[in-house]
């Protein structure tokens, strides 16, 4: 039986949630775009938003476990989309204790009518009934932990048993949950334009409460409304940005009148942060390899009213036949890398990244960081992060390339609070998601020795 066609709005948020679901499933669509273009194009209200982000998310986030939970009542192959509208409803079932059981069953039934037909229908309602009648396995009749733990926090084998490796069980296993949570809202405040408060005060107009972080001075917690929306927005006042990717500028803490490289640096976060702590004086060139995410940066920085940034499109790991040998104060290379780090925004991450994927982004790093040194004056300071967690692609990447450089050296990680100034290692930092509710993220730095 063919699928009859759907739009991916008709005013259903469970049919728009299975829309997305199915779009990223079969066209590897990101799902964090595909809800946010859904939302923009249909002016989605903030009621039905909300619940739509919670079951997309919330169900990605559990594939595992809810497939571990549906396999014995379902008998024979299904259609992809019904395997996704089961996954759906029984994510509501389980996780979403506002949503009476019986409503979901209900609304999976009539999806499956009007996609399907009676058959369909029928054989949903008798799976999610079963279900509800007898309840749903425990994990732990998984002897091999990785195996549980891999199906309890529904990610990948292969994952859970190289973090396993590298950072024990117990640490992997508060990392899984995390993963899991979704992330708060968080904004960085433009100091060359404002002030933490006067932002404070206009987001508070706007009706969105907020609250200033204590780790980044220059970050804002939100815990309602959308950045996106507001005036401070707008206004130019703010970038939406996670905390950990605040760590970068802090860290390279480039100073008024600096020369500085942003080799990687699309959409450009990391690049208007550091104009900004630059004060607008000075220069920074922000290239990227693909020509057309430069436009991202532009934009960014049209909005944010800053005058220092200069885009290019430059493959970083030739960087140096392009631009002048030993020219700049300080160069950021926030490489490309696997984005384990990010999970809680991005679950597709789980089903999709494979671990052949770090080998090869740990080679492409080298190569960005052997153009970084060549173009760095002696003296300047070199800062490489990624938003991943692994040993390979961070403290491999770092140990690799002081062993081919020894007229680089890791230099203590400063400028910034205690807390995580403590938590570095021969001056690097790893911040893990359960640390501060942040994404996953890596930072180290280096300067290069004057002769
Ligand atoms: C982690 S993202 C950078 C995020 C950015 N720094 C920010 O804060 O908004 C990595 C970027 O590296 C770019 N990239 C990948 N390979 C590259 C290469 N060989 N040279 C330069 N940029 C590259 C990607 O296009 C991507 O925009």
């Amino acid at each position: 039986m063919t699928k009859k066609k759907v739009q991916i709005w008709n005013g259903n948020v469970r049919d728009a949630a299975l829309s997305i679901l199915l779009a990223v499933d079969k066209n590897q669509a990101y799902s964090n775009l595909l809800l946010h273009q859904t939302i923009e194009k249909y002016k989605i209200d903030p009621k039905d938003r909300a619940l739509l982000t919670e079951i997309t998310y919330g169900t990605l986030q559990h594939k595992f476990t809810l497939d571990y939970f549906l396999e014995p009542f379902i008998r024979g192959k299904v259609d992809l989309w019904v395997r996704w509208l089961l996954r759906l409803s029984l994510y509501q079932m389980e996780y979403l204790s506002r949503i009476p059981a019986h409503a979901a069953v209900n609304e999976a039934v009539e999806i499956a009518k009007r996609r399907g037909h009676q058959g369909i229908a029928s054989m949903v309602n008798g799976v999610l009934r079963s279900i509800l009648r007898k309840g749903v396995r425990s994990v732990d009749e998984i002897k091999d932990p990785i195996e549980r733990l891999s199906i309890e926090t529904s990610h990948p084998q292969w994952l859970v048993a190289r973090w396993v490796e590298f950072y024990g069980f117990d640490h992997t296993s508060e990392m899984l949950r995390e993963n899991n949570v979704p992330p708060v809202q968080t904004v960085r405040v433009n100091t060359t334009k404002t002030t933490v408060d006067e932002v404070l005060a206009l987001l508070e107009e706007d009706g969105v409460k907020a609250e200033q972080s204590d780790i980044i001075p220059e970050c804002i917690y939100l815990t309602n409304g959308q950045a996106s929306r507001t005036e401070a927005f707008k206004k130019g006042f703010i970038t939406i940005q996670d905390e950990s990717s605040m760590l970068p500028a802090n860290v390279l803490n480039p100073q008024p009148g600096w020369r500085v490289l942003d080799m990687c640096a699309a959409p450009g976060g990391k690049t208007t942060h550091m104009a900004e702590k630059m004060n607008n004086n000075g220069s920074i060139l922000a290239t990227d390899l693909h020509p057309h995410k430069l436009d991202l940066i532009d934009e960014n920085v049209e909005r944010l009213g800053l005058e220092i940034i200069q885009t290019a499109p430059i493959d970083g790991r030739k960087a140096a036949s392009f631009l002048q040998e030993e020219s700049f104060d300080a160069v950021l290379v926030d490489a490309p890398c696997s984005g384990l780090g990010v999970m809680r925004r991005k679950p597709d991450i789980k089903y999709t990244k494979r671990e052949e994927d770090l080998e090869s982004l740990h080679s492409i790093q080298l190569e960005l960081l052997e153009n970084a040194v060549k173009v760095l004056k002696p003296g300047g300071r070199l800062v490489y992060s990624t938003c991943t967690v692994d040993k390979v692609e961070n403290e491999g990447t770092v140990n690799d390339f002081l062993t081919t450089h020894p007229e680089m050296e890791l230099v203590p990680i400063e400028h910034l609070p205690t807390q995580l100034i403590e938590k570095q290692q021969n001056g690097m930092l790893q911040v893990f998601p359960q640390d501060f509710g942040s994404d996953g993220f890596f930072v180290a730095a280096f300067c290069k020795k004057s002769v």
